[in-house]
């Protein structure tokens, strides 16, 4: 039998892996990379989880360990250059353990690869048509340097040529082809400029007014590396990307960040001299499918998670790997092996979906245990037999049932850098409210200073349109959420209804890009002595349901706001002669009250009575 023929489109941290690990099972690997071996571009890029063990396996760990940047942690800094926080490396997601540059490691990985004889890398070379029949692909390739166009077979396709990738754009159909990029209007620039002595040994990042960010990183004694980030769409930037001149790029840089404080004047001055640049406007690329026939999508091309996560060089290596071991197994079938990479992957890139995965058995060793602290694993049917879910409850400091990240590589840090974000925005929301209910917009900031929030990952596993639909039944009851408020992130599944007038009423929800929708809680209502009402919500079928008549698997995250425990919850009244409608409730009782209630947990311990702690529904 003839060894299976493999072209990879794309010699980055993906491309390199997947070569490798192919080579080293005897297949015949053409890598076609466009651009030449001196051109690899990025800045630091960190290795950590699964990816480590694969580079580990590799046998290049000591050889990376050689490249890594010393970076002894990461300071905040002002205008004046004053630190006010250090957060030394390894307390942090900030200073990973392993940063590289990105083109120190693609040169290691490009190295492995190149250890085999049938492994052949080709630069300056393009896919510009591609055409494929049930058992193989051809692909025409354009070689820059020698001026040729020829045309070559393959068994199979693996395109890992990056964000943009032009290979995708001819595996996919043309309706897929744009709507695959989710902009999340953020630009970033990075460059390197000559090191000062400031330089080291901490990174430092400083935030300046209007949503920029600059950050710097020691790199050697002679070059430090350089991050400017704008966290909002620009239209300057946005009109500088799409010219591709690295001038006007440079420019509208220098318009933004000139006079901004720290060290801003410095760096516009090292990156007007500098040479190696990148520019680009940050995308999420997300399909529902990563393959097409005999042609399959790795790395950024598949699934990109935006840099900002630091995630994206991790799941190329994983993917590239796994997308290996399958095409070894199966290489007569490879759309078969597509299929099961893309199942077995699409757990690390929904990270909650990691968790849910994991056995029963595994899950249940983080069972939530006491409603006194709310968290922990919830089985399907916990909150009752109607309800057709399964939870894990996530908290910032009473996190005990909560696998660390040996037993489950990377999601600790992956929920708390998500929590973090989440308790920000939240607290933003409580002042949006305090000021348009005249509270004063530091009235919620006073209760919430050691607030310990609730982040719960949800998943409704695929179900039976009939199953759902019997009465009493849905993905999630009518409830309304009884902290002050939730922050409630869906998929794209739909299915989320709300009544928020309680008139028995629902509409649909349906999830928007980039929206985040936030429900009044119980709490709330209390409070505010009724002017806010706590929001009705369920979850039931989606609007549109497939032709089999089952409803996907659904993942969402609420983010229940609760005060800080000893808060008096004491109605606010705001005109003279208003009556309460509410007892006081002590914050901490009153979550605990709730939590065993849902998950009938235990006896209620507390003085008040039942009618004392009910929220009419209306
Ligand atoms: O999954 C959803 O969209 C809603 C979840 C929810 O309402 C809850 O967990 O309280
Ligand atoms: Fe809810």
């Amino acid at each position: 039998m003839s060894r299976p023929r493999v072209a990879i489109s794309g010699a980055g941290v993906a491309g390199t892996v997947l070569a490798y690990w192919l080579g080293k099972h005897n297949f015949e690997v053409v890598v076609l990379e466009r651009s030449s071996p001196e051109n690899q571009q990025g800045q630091v890029v960190d290795i950590e989880g699964p990816a480590l063990d694969i580079v580990t396996k590799m046998g290049l760990l000591d050889e990376i360990m050689a490249g890594v940047t010393h970076e002894a942690g990461f300071s905040l800094v002002d205008s004046s250059n004053r630190t006010f926080g250090t957060v030394k490396a390894g307390q942090t997601a900030a200073t990973k353990d392993i940063e590289i540059m990105r083109p120190n490691l693609a040169a290691i990985l490009l190295k492995a690869a190149n250890s085999f004889d049938h492994v052949d890398l080709r630069y300056g070379c393009k896919i510009i048509d591609l055409q494929q029949n049930g058992s193989s692909v051809t692909i025409e390739i354009r070689d820059r340097e020698k001026s040729l166009t020829s045309k070559e077979t393959f068994d199979f396709l693996v395109a890992c040529d990056g964000l943009r990738s032009s290979t995708r754009d001819m595996i996919l159909p043309a309706t897929e082809r744009d709507s695959c990029l989710k902009p999340i209007d953020c630009s970033v620039a990075f460059f390197n400029i000559p090191a000062e002595s400031q330089d080291r040994p901490y990174g430092r990042c400083y935030h300046a007014p209007g949503r920029r960010n600059a950050s710097m990183k020691p790199m050697t004694d002679k070059v430090s590396s350089v991050y400017l980030c704008l966290a909002k769409y620009d239209q300057r930037l946005h009109d500088a990307r799409q010219s591709r001149d690295i001038v006007r790029q440079k420019q509208a840089i220098t318009e933004l960040f000139g006079g901004a404080g720290w060290e801003c004047d410095r760096i516009i001055r090292g990156m007007a001299q500098t040479e190696n640049f990148y520019f680009e406007e940050l995308y999420q690329v997300k399909l529902d499918k990563w393959s097409r026939g005999r042609c399959v999508l790795l790395g950024d091309t598949a699934y990109a998670p935006s840099p900002l996560t630091g995630q994206g060089t991790n799941l190329g290596i994983l993917g590239a790997y796994v997308l290996a071991s399958k095409l070894v197994k199966q290489s007569q079938q490879p759309e078969e092996a597509f299929e099961e990479y893309e199942k077995d992957l699409r757990q690390y890139v929904n990270k909650s979906a990691r968790f849910f995965s994991i056995s029963k058995d595994d899950k249940l060793r983080y069972a939530l245990r006491d409603a006194s602290i709310n968290q922990g694993y919830t089985a399907d049917g916990a909150e009752g037999v109607g309800d057709h879910k399964e939870c894990f409850e996530y908290r910032r400091f009473n996190n005990p049932h909560c696998p660390d990240d040996r037993e489950l590589p990377s999601f600790k840090t992956n929920v708390d850098a998500f929590y973090s974000q989440c308790l920000t925005l939240a607290l933003n929301v409580l002042k949006c409210l305090a000021i348009v209910m005249k509270l004063g917009d530091d009235f919620f900031d006073k209760i919430t200073t050691k607030a310990d929030p609730q982040l719960r990952l949800l998943h409704y596993p695929a179900i039976a349109r009939s199953e759902i639909e019997k009465p009493g039944h849905s993905r999630i009851s009518a409830h309304t959420d009884f902290g002050l408020c939730t922050l409630l992130f869906q998929d794209d599944i739909g299915g989320l209804e709300i009544d928020a007038k309680h008139t028995g009423e629902f509409t649909s929800a349906p999830p928007i890009e980039g929206t985040v929708l936030v429900n009044i809680g119980d709490l709330m209502q209390r409070y505010t002595n009724g002017r806010a009402k706590s929001t009705m919500h369920r979850v039931v079928s989606p609007q549109k349901v497939g032709e089999d008549e089952m409803l996907p698997d659904r993942y969402s995250i609420p983010y229940f706001v609760h005060p800080d425990p000893e808060t008096l919850i004491d109605p606010i009244t705001l005109e003279p002669g208003e009556v309460k409608k509410y007892k006081p409730v002590n914050a901490k009782e009153w979550r605990d009250y709730n939590t065993r209630k849902n998950y009938g947990l235990g006896r209620d311990k507390t003085s008040l009575s039942r009618t004392d702690w009910e929220i009419e529904a209306s």
